[in-house]
């Protein structure tokens, strides 16, 4: 793990945009195309405006989120929603996105149709995790009966889960999926999230608090970006 910390959002936010440039066009430069996984909730909104306000090869940038609430893309908290309103806007409007929402009857039974989309995917170039308080990451939450299935090595690449702590359905990237990236961050904004970090590197159980699964990763090293305010 490497902590880079700075005095706040603002001066994350440039630092991290800067980051992710050159990763992406690293990856243009050398493969031709560039894949983006994003999370959603409140912490990556001004992220998100940056990135959508610098020049690069977006058309050759491909995007998805690491989880979304099962919820139609124009509801009020759908991240999808979310990220068509504040990343994949100006310059970044060329992107291809990749849905994790389908239409059936709930999340466990649009699974189906979701997971080829992702499972297809080459190795990620970044992926954006980020963290709630109770140590949840994507949608993979300490509560809920699908976390053994989402943290194991083999699991598919998508997997629906039911939080019991949090409203809706979801649909998560599983952690093996998750991890097949070059890089991998975690985004955290705020004096409340920094003791959650501190808890998650404390001990080991990530049925305990997920991130762990990430953090402690034996042979995988994720750079945690961390402002106060
Ligand atoms: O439910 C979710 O919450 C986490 C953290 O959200 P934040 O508002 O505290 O930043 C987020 O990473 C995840 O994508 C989202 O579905």
């Amino acid at each position: 793990m490497n902590l880079q910390t700075f005095s706040d959002s603002n001066a994350l936010n440039q630092a991290f945009a800067q980051q992710l440039l050159t990763i992406l066009s690293t990856a243009i430069a050398e493969r031709g195309q560039a894949t983006l996984v994003v999370s959603g909730g409140r912490t990556p909104l001004a992220l998100f405006s940056t990135l959508a306000n610098t020049e690069l090869a977006w058309d050759k940038v491909t995007i998805l989120l690491a989880d979304d609430r099962y919820l139609p893309t124009s509801a009020e908290h759908s991240n999808e929603r979310l990220v068509k309103a504040n990343l994949l806007q100006q310059h970044a409007a060329k992107a291809h996105f990749i849905s994790l929402y389908a239409e059936a009857a709930d999340a466990f039974a649009a699974v189906p149709q979701i997971l080829p989309r992702v499972a297809a995917l080459p190795t990620f170039d970044a992926v954006i995790l980020g963290m709630g308080e109770d140590g949840h990451t994507a949608s993979l939450f300490p509560c809920s009966q699908q976390l053994a299935a989402g943290l194991a090595d083999d699991a598919p690449a998508v997997l629906a889960t039911e939080p019991t702590s949090a409203p809706y359905q979801r649909i998560s990237l599983s952690k093996a999926r998750l991890l097949d990236s070059r890089h991998i961050f975690l985004h955290l904004v705020g004096e409340n999230k920094y003791p959650v970090l501190q808890q998650a590197l404390a001990d080991t159980d990530p049925m305990e608090m997920p991130i762990r699964a990430f953090l402690q990763h034996p042979s995988i090293s994720i750079d945690v970006m961390y402002a106060p305010q």
